[in-house]
């Protein structure tokens, strides 16, 4: 692992690191950052899920999250949105498809298969670094995201009852198999049958979870252009939630768009919310 970065902000670090993954088979970035209270000894964790087109700087230089993770002593770490540099034709072709978005899948099909493997890096292989590296209180973890890094959030909380505390999502697309974002990246990285999407899907996910209860927190923008194109479908997750009784708070916020403007204005409370559960 090396030092990539390194600024103080709000009496903490704000660092970043590359590390070779063996997951993904190529050298990764991630941003975290260390509260003053990491100094004297363990703390709870939260992972930042980045949406499309993001590497690991937008949420260190956007989202304003630095300064009530302080305050509340919480590790933050963000990792970037895909493999990096591996040479795969056609992977910088577009905006919503290999390049700045993994969409936090293990691929199968195999032009993508070997270097493809998100959901793994983000579940088993970052938090075991994270855990061996920096003074972190190993099973206080609580994750949340933005669009694409939302359904990430969402769907490695509801594949792994209890390994979360909490989990929240800005604007995130909630049912990947019915949105044309989600169809394009399920077809290209897990194949056609539709089968194996239901496996990263949170709306399906959600028919089937039987872990812990959970408390899902989501703010979505009424003025976000995403959600009227029907990339989000926030509606559907409701509903499922609601059928199967699990506690969700979905915030309509009027006039908030897609960006890091919304992000920035609601992390507080998506860092309280997460506090309450990491610190219980
Ligand atoms: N370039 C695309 C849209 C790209 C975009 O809006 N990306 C969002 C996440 S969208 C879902 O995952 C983002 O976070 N961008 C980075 C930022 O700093 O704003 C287009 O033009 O349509």
């Amino acid at each position: 692992m090396t030092e990539v970065s390194s600024n103080k902000m709000f009496g903490g670090w704000q660092k970043v690191f590359s590390h070779q993954s063996k997951e993904l088979k190529c050298t990764m970035k991630f941003g975290i950052y260390l509260p003053p209270s990491a100094n004297g000894g363990k703390v709870p964790v939260l992972y930042y899920l980045s949406g499309l087109t993001c590497t690991e700087q937008n949420f260190v230089t956007k989202a304003g999250a630095q300064k009530y993770a302080s305050e509340h002593g919480i590790i933050l770490v963000a990792p970037d949105t895909s493999p990096r540099g591996v040479n795969i034709e056609g992977e910088d072709d577009s905006y919503d498809f290999g390049s700045g978005a993994g969409f936090y899948v293990n691929a199968t099909q195999d032009k993508w298969k070997n270097h493809y493997r998100m959901y793994s890096y983000i579940t088993e292989e970052l938090p075991a670094l994270i855990n061996e590296k920096f003074p972190t209180i190993s099973d206080r973890q609580s994750i949340t995201g933005h669009s694409m890094g939302g359904h990430g959030a969402l769907i490695c909380t509801l594949k792994n009852p209890g390994k979360y505390r909490s989990v929240s999502a800005f604007s995130p697309i909630c049912n990947p198999m019915n949105c044309p974002w989600g169809e394009k990246a399920f077809t290209g990285y897990l194949g056609s049958d539709k089968t194996a999407w239901k496996e990263y899907d949170a709306c399906e996910l959600s028919k089937t979870y039987s872990g812990p209860q959970l408390n899902i927190l989501i703010d979505q923008g009424k003025a976000d252009n995403f959600l009227t194109q029907n990339q989000l479908l926030p509606e559907s997750l409701v509903q499922v939630c609601s059928d199967k009784a699990i506690p969700i708070s979905l915030r309509m916020q009027e006039d908030y768009d897609h960006s890091y403007f919304f992000i920035a204005t609601f992390i507080e409370d998506h860092i309280k919310h997460h506090a309450k559960y990491l610190k219980a």
